[in-house]
Formats: structure tokens, C-alpha cells, sequence
């Protein structure tokens, strides 16, 4: 495992390698390691740049993911073809594109639950999903089904904006059978899309209902990110009871905590959602990220940066401090911390596809780095406390705002590397510029 964050002098702490003052103390020579685990709707994305008639004579709206059938599906891919629209076939899928990025950052294994074909041709999409996918994400859980994975057609207009039009497939035939316990229980986190919750007849909710159950009894964070506002809009009562019963850690852009909470101020939106779950990661486009959770009010930390005005006044007051659930702190007190687009955002962006995916890739990372780290060195002081991540609300910001531009530098929602060396202590120059 890589670590994430502060890893070059003070917080750098390779625990494979022998300390010979602490030897005999110390024998863990093999460190133990860990995994995260996560469902998903297996998805090639076919991108196609399209102006704005194309989108609405198709009877899609933009910005959102709609479902199509077959015949609707057909119709669109032709009309792709003929005009050589398409610019990029690649594995998609959002929470495919998150473990994904989570193994390329932290150079350790995720495990992804989701069907696959059981016959695969050479140049088909499911074969394109295998080579586009990480060798550090398990695949050895995926269900056979005898017909195609899904497709999501990713359409991009002049604004940068993407529509996502789904022909199914058979993404959502994932059985509860598949969801192996054991894995759900021993990992660090369990990763889940707001996506799983509209597949109507087909088993993949229950599946996804079968893992959050396997994840509580062993007290594993369930994360969720929320896809796109339209399915919010639609119920959001029903999103907040789901929240509230089942979610520890929320991943959510700007109009997704709007449809959600009603507040369109991030930060209005992040201290109401607090009230349902553990911990929220809110992205905002060109105006950054956001992050609010809990921390002990007897062990929070002042920041050093300077304190932001808002609908809450100096509310990163305290982005130094360490995220907890409340059910860890004997006085739990909300804390809050935002972060600009690292260095203003890439020069050009045509399409900022995946780069809130990237940033919960980030914050995954760090949440893992924090249990491997308690399994691997329990009597360090960082585990006195426990807490939900390895860094602080600041820390986890600008690790994650700095995978989303590397994201949107990349012009694809799959990190294809991970973040250069260089950077290996954040501290250095590459953050302070
Ligand atoms: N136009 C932009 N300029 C600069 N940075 C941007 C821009 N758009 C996005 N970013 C960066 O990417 C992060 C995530 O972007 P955004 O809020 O658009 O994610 P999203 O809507 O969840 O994306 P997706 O659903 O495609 O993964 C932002 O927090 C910011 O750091
Ligand atoms: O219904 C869906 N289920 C799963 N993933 C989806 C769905 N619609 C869009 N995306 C995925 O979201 C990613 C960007 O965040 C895209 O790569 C796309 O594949």
C-alpha cells in the first residue's frame, strides 16, 4: 500500500521494512494487507461528442443518466457510427472507474462484485472492460451471465457537460449469491452507487441490500456516491432514509446535495447531511471540493490556513482535526473544509467525466491507508483515537482535488497512472505553488 497524503519525513512510515532499534520489539516483517470492496453496473463507456439537438431529438436531458431500451439503443449507435461521432471506447461504470483509481493511487487490491460474459470475443466490450481495467482489482468475484455487459453512451456537448444514455445489458443480473461475506466483512470500505437502487425487477439492489447488511455486522463504512441529481430529485425522502439507515460515507456533487437536501450552498447541504451520515465528500465543479464530518471536540485541530467566510463564518475552523464517526467521539463536534481546484483546474477541459469518481478514489484511499495502518501497527498514536481516516479534512481535500485534475488533465474517468512521485511528500513544493 501506498500512502496517501504527508509520506516523505514525519508521517512516512514503511511498515515492511525492518527498523533494527525496534526488531526484536517489532517481528511484523510481512505486513498484513488490506482490500476495499465494491458493486457495480459493468459499463463501457462509448464517448461521442454531440451538440445539444442530437441530445433532445434522441429524448435524452442533459446532464442526466437515463436507461434505454434495446430499439432506442440501436437507433443512437448507428446514428454514432454513420457519422464517426465516436471518440473513445473505454471501461466506465462508476464505481468500476472509483476501485479502479483506488488500486492505480494506492497500488492495492479492490474487489469489484458485478456480472461479466461469460463468453467473451476478442475486441468485445467485456474484453475492452477487462484490459481497461487495473490488474490490482480483483475480478475473480464477477458473475457469468450469458449475454453483454452494459453500455453507457457518454455524450458530450460543447460545454463540457455529459449525458449518459444506458442500455443495460445485463449489468443489473447480479444475485445476492455472488457477494461473498467474507470479502464484504475484511475489507476497509464497501463502495456503492445511488445506480444500484434503479435496476426495477433485476437482482442487483438486492445484491447491493445483501453486501450493506454483510458490511454492518462487521462495522465497515458504507460509501456512497450519489450518480446524478435526476435520480434524487425523484424521491429525495427516500435518499435520506437510505442515507440514515445505511450510509457512513457520502459522495456527492453540488446538485446532487441540492436535490438532496434542498440547500444549494455546499455547505448548508454537507451540515444538514451530516445529520444522516458519518462523513461527506460534496464536489463543486470550478469552485473545488468540500468535506464535513465529525471529530472529538477535546482532540480537534486548529487550521493554519486562512478562515472562510460562508453561510457557516470561519467554518474550516478546525480541517486540521481527523474524521470520526459520532459514535467514536464522547463529544462529537462537525467540522468542515474546502479546498479551490488545484492550481485553478487543467488549461482546457472538454469533459470533466470521472472527476468526482477520482476524488472518492482519493478519499478511499485514505480511509484504507488508516485500517492498514491500525492492522499493521495497532499501538501507534495515531490509532489512541480511533477515526475514520488516516489524514485531516485538509489533508484529504487536497489529496483529493489533486486526483480530480489529474483526472480532467487526462480527458478520461480512468487514471491510467498513479500521481507522480515527486509529490510523495505533500508538503513539497508541487502543493504550496
Ligand atoms: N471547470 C473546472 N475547473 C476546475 N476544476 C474543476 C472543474 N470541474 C471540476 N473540477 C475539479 O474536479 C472536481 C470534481 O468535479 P465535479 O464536481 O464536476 O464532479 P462530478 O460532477 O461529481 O463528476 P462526475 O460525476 O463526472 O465524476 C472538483 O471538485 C474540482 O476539483
Ligand atoms: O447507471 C449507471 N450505473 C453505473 N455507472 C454509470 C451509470 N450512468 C453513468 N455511469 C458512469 O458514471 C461515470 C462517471 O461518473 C461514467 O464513466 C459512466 O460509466
Amino acid at each position: 500500500m501506498k500512502f496517501p497524503g504527508q509520506r516523505k519525513s514525519k508521517h512516512y512510515f514503511p511498515v515492511e521494512s525492518r527498523d533494527p532499534l525496534t526488531n526484536e520489539l517489532n517481528p511484523v516483517i510481512q505486513p498484513r494487507h488490506t482490500h476495499i470492496t465494491g458493486i457495480d453496473q459493468t459499463l463501457v463507456d462509448i464517448e461521442a461528442h454531440v451538440d445539444e439537438e442530437f441530445i433532445a431529438r434522441h429524448g435524452l436531458k442533459k446532464g442526466n443518466s437515463m436507461l434505454i431500451d434495446d430499439a432506442a439503443a440501436h437507433v443512437l449507435y448507428e446514428e454514432l457510427q454513420q457519422q464517426n461521432l465516436i471518440t473513445e471506447e473505454f471501461a466506465g461504470g462508476t464505481i468500476g472507474n472509483t476501485l479502479h483509481n483506488y488500486s492505480t493511487l494506492a497500488d492495492s487490491r479492490s474487489v469489484m462484485f458485478g456480472v461479466m460474459s461469460r463468453n467473451i470475443q476478442i475486441g468485445s466490450y467485456a474484453y475492452r472492460y477487462l484490459c481497461n481495467t487495473s490488474s490490482r482489482v480483483d475480478l475473480n468475484q464477477l458473475q457469468p451471465v450469458d449475454g453483454p455487459i452494459g453500455r453507457c453512451f457518454t455524450l458530450v456537448t460543447e460545454c463540457g457537460e455529459r449525458t449518459f444514455a444506458i442500455s443495460k445489458g445485463c449489468m443489473d443480473k447480479l444475485t445476492p449469491e455472488y457477494i461473498d461475506e467474507n470479502l464484504v466483512k475484511t475489507g476497509s470500505a464497501l463502495v456503492l452507487t445511488a445506480y444500484l437502487m434503479r435496476a426495477g425487477d433485476d437482482p442487483i439492489t438486492d445484491a447491493a441490500m445483501t453486501a450493506i447488511h454483510y458490511a454492518h455486522e462487521a462495522d465497515v463504512p458504507v460509501v456512497l456516491t450519489l450518480g446524478t441529481r435526476f435520480l434524487i430529485e425523484q424521491d429525495p425522502q427516500f435518499w435520506r432514509d437510505f442515507i440514515a439507515d445505511h450510509v457512513t460515507v457520502l459522495a456527492m456533487n453540488e446538485e446532487e446535495a441540492e436535490a438532496l437536501t434542498g440547500h444549494a450552498d455546499p455547505l448548508l447541504a454537507c451540515d444538514q447531511a451530516l445529520e444522516w451520515c458519518e462523513l461527506i465528500l460534496c464536489t463543486a465543479g470550478p469552485s473545488g471540493l468540500y468535506m464535513a464530518g465529525w471529530t472529538e471536540e477535546d482532540s480537534k485541530r486548529e487550521t493554519s490556513h486562512m478562515l472562510l467566510p460562508g453561510a457557516i463564518p470561519e467554518f474550516n475552523q478546525y480541517e486540521f482535526s481527523r474524521p470520526m464517526t459520532r459514535a467514536q467521539c464522547e463529544k462529537p463536534m462537525k467540522v468542515y473544509s474546502h479546498i479551490a481546484p488545484f492550481m485553478g483546474g487543467p488549461e482546457k477541459i472538454s469533459n470533466t467525466n470521472g472527476a468526482g469518481d477520482g476524488a472518492l478514489s482519493a478519499l478511499l484511499h485514505d480511509m484504507a491507508a488508516n485500517d492498514y495502518h491500525k492492522l499493521n501497527l495497532p499501538q501507534s498514536r495515531k490509532h489512541h483515537i480511533s477515526g475514520l481516516c488516516y489524514s485531516s479534512f485538509a489533508q484529504i481535500c487536497k489529496y483529493a482535488n489533486r486526483v480530480s485534475y489529474e483526472v480532467l488533465a487526462q480527458y478520461s474517468p480512468r487514471l491510467s497512472r498513479g500521481l507522480p512521485e515527486r509529490e510523495d511528500s505533500l508538503e513539497e513544493a508541487y502543493w504550496e505553488r
